[in-house]
């Protein structure tokens, strides 16, 4: 069910002598809280101030104990200023058992009223649990020291809040006390489990800073860092109410310890109350209405309580150490049975008083009822399941995450190395197989072959060769050098299905690891470089701590100072407002502000001086930097073995190549292509006269006919060869030359068939052509084609001849096309890839600079403050050598203030002049004014100042 978060103010009782400073009131009827500045907070309890513990506790907490008993989990969170008894209305006056129950806080009674509606459910299994924790900044502390404590009654959980309260560190710390709740019962075959948790937050109260948000407005930001993330958590979820946040993704809860601690109570399965506890005095007005406008922004919230229950069906007998049961039971026996004895010998004997032989009879009448008891009960006996405890995810959850990712990290590394290994050495199979096919390929087909014309095998690659093959258009794939192993598995899987030697494409994979290696190189000796700015940096940082650290504390001082001054004018103020003098009001108004822009200056100084966490911020960068250069380095080693693998495999290659290259060459020298036609003639003719279809004449006449072809194809070549040298000449073809070529290319391969089918008739063999032709073709059009006259025939023919051109022509076209869009995929993918090189470069580069640029600003802030860190006359003197003041623009009577608004005015110009851009923008700047004093008035100026 969907509940929203409830809030109660409880306003801090005043002494009597101090009534008249009482600026809040509370109106029990309509719940609402009244400020003296006629402002009006409406919340769920308002409290009176008078009001006891029990009436606090039966009003707000009391209905929390049926949420948690019925299985939700429940929460209690206190809020407020400092001494107004948070840690009052949770616990009483410094909690003792003995102490007057009427002063017990909420926890206190909470338990009792626990106790209490455990006792109603006689049949369910209860378990009691207590933790006590502080939140001291991002520190978890135990209070109760052995972390969860089983408690069996209220005396025990009484007993260990006394224990924890002598623990709590004064003021710092957050407390935080849970109580969880466990219970178990039987219903018909199934054991039904409930677990809730009650929790009570006491939250210290915490000093603000006042600053100025980016609309120019001045805001209270509270200085814990803890209660400062559970403002901006209830801001958000209050903004994004009636919206849906299930994932809370954009909720800061793990910004601090505190607030994801407090995770279920705001926005979470909680059902929450939270009491704001405030003070009615003037003095403390800032603070009160800090607290009940984050009280406004609380009711908001809407929390999805949750019953936590869940169902089990086996016998839970199992679960309990049976074997230890069982060994106790039998001890157990033998000492009743001991102790039997011993009491029937005493009870026989005289000397017993007569009542205590009536208690040993009685014992003994109990005993036989038990085993008789046992001996009947033959059914086992039900018994609980042992609730397991689920182990949520803690605040360091995400350095245990770190951790196995690192392992996670480490794991894929070692599958890519093997992965990789597997790959290589398959890939040596696979080439070691093709190049032998390769050898043997290029031998047949060079036997066969009829030309020896060298422009011919480099030239003409026919028809079906016009297409290319994958390996002439092979992509050029991005270099990216991070993902340049996944690269090379789809560039190797792309040659194994389109190349029988992936030679070329080795080549290729290796100039890309050398690529990878330099680019990689290149980043090492950058991120090395950086490295070693960031030690240097760090360094310093450390020398400088105590300079800081000692400034710190004196800015500090001086702005508790200030903050008090300002409160005592903010409270002149609010009295002259009440008694509405007019002329007083306006003075004080210019005293709180003035006052205000000083705190503000000094505030500013202050968080110069905290290092905050600029020092573990420095350190994890460092850290992240080392891994990195890790990485690469380990990356580097990795493909300088891959590198070494490819140079190895490529120069075998290389030899095997130029091995068979030179087998082929003496096979072609043996057997010239002349001689090879001689040799298949030769072979044609013991067929022929084996078949004797083919009389000498014929056969005669058909070899004439070859050699006829033969001189017409070389013509052709030659012809083609010619404008082959005109285009490798870098002259471009016009396009009837390009045709030409293609025509020549077509003619070429048509006398080819020829040749072949005259050639397979001398041989005897019948001609495919045929068979495919009587098989496949339409036979009414080939008698119809047979019908043509001579002229007919050709015209036909030509027609074909030139669509085939046509044809050719656009595939060439295209093919030049996909070329063209290649090699400007191939440049983009280099220009994209010495872009975000470059851009990488630039960018180490300037974090560097940025470094070295924080390097100077604590080199020259060090200066600074080791002279603030020095007398006051002193760092006036200091300041000044450091910083010069031609730029000061304030005029101010007194001397002292004149020191300090000098100094406020410098520190300010030279923190804009040095600090680094980023750091300025963090930082409020402090706007341009000029202040003078005229008859004791501050007047302040603000001065355009670019
Ligand atoms: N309603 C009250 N009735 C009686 N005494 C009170 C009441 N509220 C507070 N006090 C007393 O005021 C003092 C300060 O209260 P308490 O320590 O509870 O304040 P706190 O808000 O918890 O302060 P801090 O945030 O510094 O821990 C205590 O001595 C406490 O007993």
């Amino acid at each position: 069910m969907e509940l929203s978060v409830e809030t109660a103010v409880r306003i801090c009782p005043v002494a009597f002598n101090n009534t008249d400073m009482v600026c809040v009131q509370s109106n029990t009827i309509s719940n609402t809280i009244h400020l003296a500045n006629a402002q009006s907070y409406p919340v769920n309890y308002a409290l009176p101030m008078d009001c006891c513990q029990n009436t606090v506790f039966t009003t707000t907490v009391a209905p929390l104990v049926n949420y948690l008993v019925e299985g939700c989990d429940v929460s209690v969170v206190t809020l407020g200023q400092s001494g107004t008894g948070k840690s009052y209305t949770l616990l009483g006056p410094g909690f003792h058992c003995a102490s007057s129950e009427s002063e017990h806080g909420i926890i206190p009674r909470f338990i009792r009223e626990v106790f209490t509606k455990m006792k109603q459910y006689r049949d369910r299994n209860w378990s009691v649990h207590v933790t006590w924790s502080q939140i001291c900044g991002e520190n978890v502390q135990d209070l109760l020291g052995v972390g969860s404590i089983e408690c069996g009654n209220i005396s025990d959980v009484f007993q260990l809040i006394q224990l924890g309260m002598s623990n709590i560190a004064p003021k710092c710390a957050h407390t935080l006390f849970t109580l969880t709740l466990e219970q178990q019962w039987v219903v018909d075959t199934t054991v039904q489990h409930r677990v809730s948790t009650a929790s009570f937050a006491d939250l210290a109260g915490s000093e603000k800073v006042l600053v100025y948000d980016s609309n120019g407005m001045m805001q209270t930001i509270p200085t814990d860092l803890g209660i400062q993330t559970l403002q901006r958590c209830i801001m958000t979820l209050s903004e994004t109410c009636g919206t849906q946040y299930n994932h809370y993704n954009f909720i800061p809860y793990t910004q601090s310890v505190l607030t994801t601690l407090l995770k279920d109570s705001f926005g979470g399965r909680a059902k929450t109350v939270v009491m704001c506890c405030v003070s009615p005095l003037i003095q403390d007005f800032t603070e009160t209405l800090y607290t009940l406008q984050l009280a406004l922004r609380v009711q908001m919230i809407k929390n999805f309580v949750t019953v936590n229950s869940y169902t089990t069906f086996e016998s839970l007998q199992e679960n309990f150490d049976v074997f230890g049961l069982q060994f106790a039971a039998n001890q157990l026996f033998k000492l009743v049975s001991n102790a039997e004895e011993l009491f029937q010998r005493l009870v026989s004997n005289e000397f017993l008083p007569k009542s205590e032989q009536e208690q040993i009879s009685q014992w003994l009448m109990l005993k036989q009822e038990c085993e008789d008891c046992l001996s009947e009960n033959s059914e086992p006996h039900r018994s609980l399941e042992r609730i397991e405890e689920e182990i949520e995810g803690s605040y360091d959850s995400s350095e245990s995450e770190a951790i196995e990712e690192e392992e996670k990290e480490s794991l894929l590394d070692k599958v890519q190395v093997l992965m990789e290994h597997f790959r290589i050495n398959t890939n040596k199979l696979v080439s070691q197989a093709n190049a032998t096919d390769l050898m043997l390929n290029s031998c047949t087909k060079e036997s066969v072959n009829s030309s020896n014309n060298e422009y011919h095998l480099k030239g003409a690659r026919g028809r079906r060769g016009s297409i290319h093959s994958a390996e002439e258009f092979h992509p050029v794939l991005s270099l990216n050098a991070s993902k340049i192993s996944e690269e090379y598995t789809t560039q190797e899987n792309d040659q194994k299905s389109t190349t029988p030697l992936p030679y070329e494409s080795k080549k290729k994979i290796l100039k890309q690891i050398v690529t990878a290696l330099e680019l990689n190189q290149k980043k090492i000796s950058d991120l090395e470089k950086t490295i070693k700015v960031k030690e240097n940096l760090m360094e310093r940082l450390l020398k400088h701590k105590d300079t800081k650290t000692s400034a710190h504390h004196k800015f500090e001082q001086k702005c508790q100072m200030l903050r008090k001054e300002y409160k005592n004018a903010e409270v002149k103020f609010l009295q002259a407002r009440l008694q509405k003098n007019h002329h007083l009001e306006g003075k004080y108004k210019n005293e709180v502000v003035a006052l205000e822009e000083k705190l503000r200056d000094t505030e500013s100084l202050k968080n110069i001086t905290e290092d905050g966490n600029k020092l573990l911020e420095l350190e994890s960068s460092l850290h992240t930097s080392k891994k990195q250069l890790e990485k690469l380095k380990k990356y580097k080693q990795e493909k300088e073995k891959y590198k070494s693998i490819y140079e190895k495999q490529i120069k075998e290659e290389k030899m095997k190549m130029s091995h068979s290259k030179g087998s082929c060459e003496s096979f072609d020298k043996q057997k010239t292509p002349d001689s090879k036609v001689v040799a298949l003639l030769n072979k044609s003719n013991a067929t022929m006269n084996s078949n004797v279809s083919l009389n000498n004449e014929e056969l005669e006449c058909l070899r004439h006919e070859i050699r006829n072809l033969r001189k017409t194809r070389d013509y052709l070549l030659e012809q083609r060869y010619k404008i082959d040298l005109k285009s490798q000449n870098k002259k471009i073809l016009n396009d009837s030359e390009e045709r030409k070529l293609l025509q020549y290319e077509e003619a070429v391969e048509a006398i080819d068939l020829i040749i072949e089918y005259k050639n397979s008739i001398i041989c005897g063999h019948q001609p495919l052509t045929d068979k495919v032709l009587e098989e496949q073709s339409d036979k009414m059009l080939m008698e119809r084609f047979l019908k043509l006259s001579e002229n007919e025939m050709r015209i036909l023919l030509h027609k074909y001849f030139e669509k085939i051109i046509d044809l050719r022509s656009s595939s060439k076209k295209l093919e030049m096309q996909i070329l063209d869009i290649e090699s400007q995929h191939e440049n983009l993918a280099y220009r994209v890839q010495n872009l975000s090189h470059t851009l990488q470069l630039v960018r180490s580069e300037a974090e560097r600079r940025i470094v070295s640029l924080q390097q100077q600003h604590e080199d020259k802030l060090y200066l600074v403050l080791r002279n603030l860190a020095s007398d006051n006359g002193e760092n006036d003197r200091g300041l000044s050598r450091v910083m010069g003041s031609k730029h000061v623009t304030l005029q101010v009577a007194g001397a002292s203030k004149q020191v300090d608004k000098k100094l406020i005015a410098r520190f300010t110009q030279y923190r804009q002049e040095t600090l680094p851009r980023q750091l300025q923008t963090v930082m409020p700047a402090a706007p341009q004014a000029k202040v003078t004093i005229e008859k004791n008035k501050i007047i302040l100026q603000k001065t355009n100042k670019n």
